[in-house]
């Protein structure tokens, strides 16, 4: 049997690559496989905080669901031989259409949390998207992603890109200073992240009281701050306690364990420091559109507003000058009962103010297949956000299981547009979709 890689970029040829290996390969092609051997691979509250959701996990399905009821019409004789995935985002040109999208605490995945993923996108050139709740240091990251050999060459195409997504503190000062931060790393998108100043009810951290931050997992950016360092030593910010009041929280907290009390004691100056960073970035605080403005006055390049889930906050963001959001809802992690969000983004893309503007619409919330991929996109996305499946492959083999999951989704997406007839981003619409598929079926 011989194998012919077509014209590169072929994302299919890692499945070639696979077959003529005539060896299984490190980790599973199925998407499914990767969360059932994350699970089994790390500590059970870490791979909880991972998959848990808000509440009962109803949006969550709903996400997975939606999917199911959008089915192809494939065509044939289109001579799709050699197809084209890249996408133009704000000027940029990138040779696929994903986004390994901002997720928090990396470490509890791996060791090597988001300097790993961050060289994995890079050697792709696929858009690395920072979260606020990095538990790296920005600085290190954008570093390590510069540094990051590439693997996919092509003259057309734009050198690998970062996007800074925040956590918007109620602070004006630390905003401003977060973004300066990200502007001087060379980070190019601002995302603004507007569905989690109240942290969602989940249960499955709840069971176990277990959130990262407490700890300083995850607190990287804001503890290499220095206006959040100053507000801390000045003791501005934060619980404003007395020694008893802090040894009572202490004893509180260690719920009669001995054991815990010493070890918060050991670490009280870190968890509380932990808990004033809590109070600034999962605040509860809850900013209006007219706040954008300091974002807009503090920011050079595009802003997207990611957590975008109704045709009127669409509009908004138009009206605000935004130049992109992101259809999300955080992966069913904030609001139990909410639509699924590929519902929302087929409302959103059908919108005919929406479709006037120069809004730049991505997706994210429930894409584990590089047909989800495709669906997402014949509705209308610009390019989607790939969020658990990638922290799957981190957990599995770092940088490597990120760069496996990445490729195992672009190649299934490649080959599906072969086998739909389809050459090109652009020739994916809704006329490859059955739209009369109702629910249950
Ligand atoms: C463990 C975890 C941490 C996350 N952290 C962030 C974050 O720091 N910032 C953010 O905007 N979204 C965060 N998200 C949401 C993702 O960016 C994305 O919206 C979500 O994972 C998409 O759902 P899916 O993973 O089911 O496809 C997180 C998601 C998970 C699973």
């Amino acid at each position: 049997m011989q194998f012919q890689e077509p014209c590169y970029p072929s994302w299919a040829g890692y499945q070639t690559r696979i077959y003529s290996a005539l060896l299984p390969p490190k980790l599973f092609t199925d998407s499914s496989r990767w969360e059932s051997e994350a699970r089994a691979c790390m500590p059970s509250r870490n791979y909880n905080y991972i998959y848990g959701t808000a509440g009962q996990g109803r949006t969550q399905r709903a996400n997975l669901d939606a999917f199911l009821r959008y089915r192809f019409i494939p065509h044939v004789l289109s001579g799709a031989t050699v197809r084209d995935l890249s996408v133009t985002l704000f000027g940029k040109k990138f040779p696929s259409p994903i986004l390994v999208g901002p997720i928090g605490v990396q470490s509890i995945a791996h060791r090597q949390a988001e300097v790993a993923s961050a060289r994995a996108a890079a050697k792709l050139n696929v858009p690395f998207i920072l979260s606020t709740a990095s538990s790296t240091n920005m600085e290190t990251v954008a570093e390590a992603h510069a540094a990051a050999s590439v693997s996919v060459d092509g003259t057309e195409f734009t050198k690998p890109d970062r996007w800074y997504q925040l956590y918007w503190p109620k602070d004006d000062k630390l905003t401003v200073s977060l973004l300066r931060r990200a502007e001087i790393s060379g980070f190019s998108v601002l995302v603004v992240t507007l569905d989690t100043f109240s942290l969602g009810f989940r249960p499955a951290d709840l069971d176990e009281s277990y959130l990262p931050f407490i700890w300083g997992e995850g607190c990287a950016i804001g503890f290499n701050d220095p206006v959040f360092n100053e507000k801390c030593s000045n003791k501005l910010a934060g619980p404003k306690l007395s020694i008893f009041q802090k040894l009572k929280l202490l004893i509180e907290k260690s719920g009669g364990s001995i054991s815990l009390f010493f070890a918060l004691l050991w670490r009280h100056k870190q968890v509380f420091k932990s808990l004033a960073w809590i109070a600034e970035v999962y605040s509860g605080t809850h900013k209006t559109w007219e706040d954008l403005k300091l974002l807009r006055d503090s920011w050079n390049g595009p802003i997207v507003l990611k957590g975008i889930q109704s045709v009127e906050d669409a509009h908004l963001a138009i009206k605000h000058g935004m130049s992109g959001i992101i259809v999300s809802n955080h992966g069913g992690r904030q609001t139990d009962g909410a639509i699924a969000s590929l519902d929302a983004l087929e409302k959103i893309t059908a919108d005919e103010e929406v479709r006037q503007s120069n809004l730049t619409i991505m997706f994210d919330s429930g894409i584990r297949t590089g047909s989800d991929i495709l669906k997402a996109l014949a509705l209308g996305a610009n390019a989607v956000l790939i969020g658990r499946p990638y922290i799957y492959g981190l957990a599995l083999g770092g940088q490597e299981g990120v760069e496996h999951v990445l490729k195992c989704l672009l190649a299934d997406a490649d080959i599906t547009m072969a086998n739909l007839g389809r050459k090109s981003i652009a020739e994916l619409d809704r006329r490859i979709l059955d739209l009369e598929i109702v629910e249950g079926s």
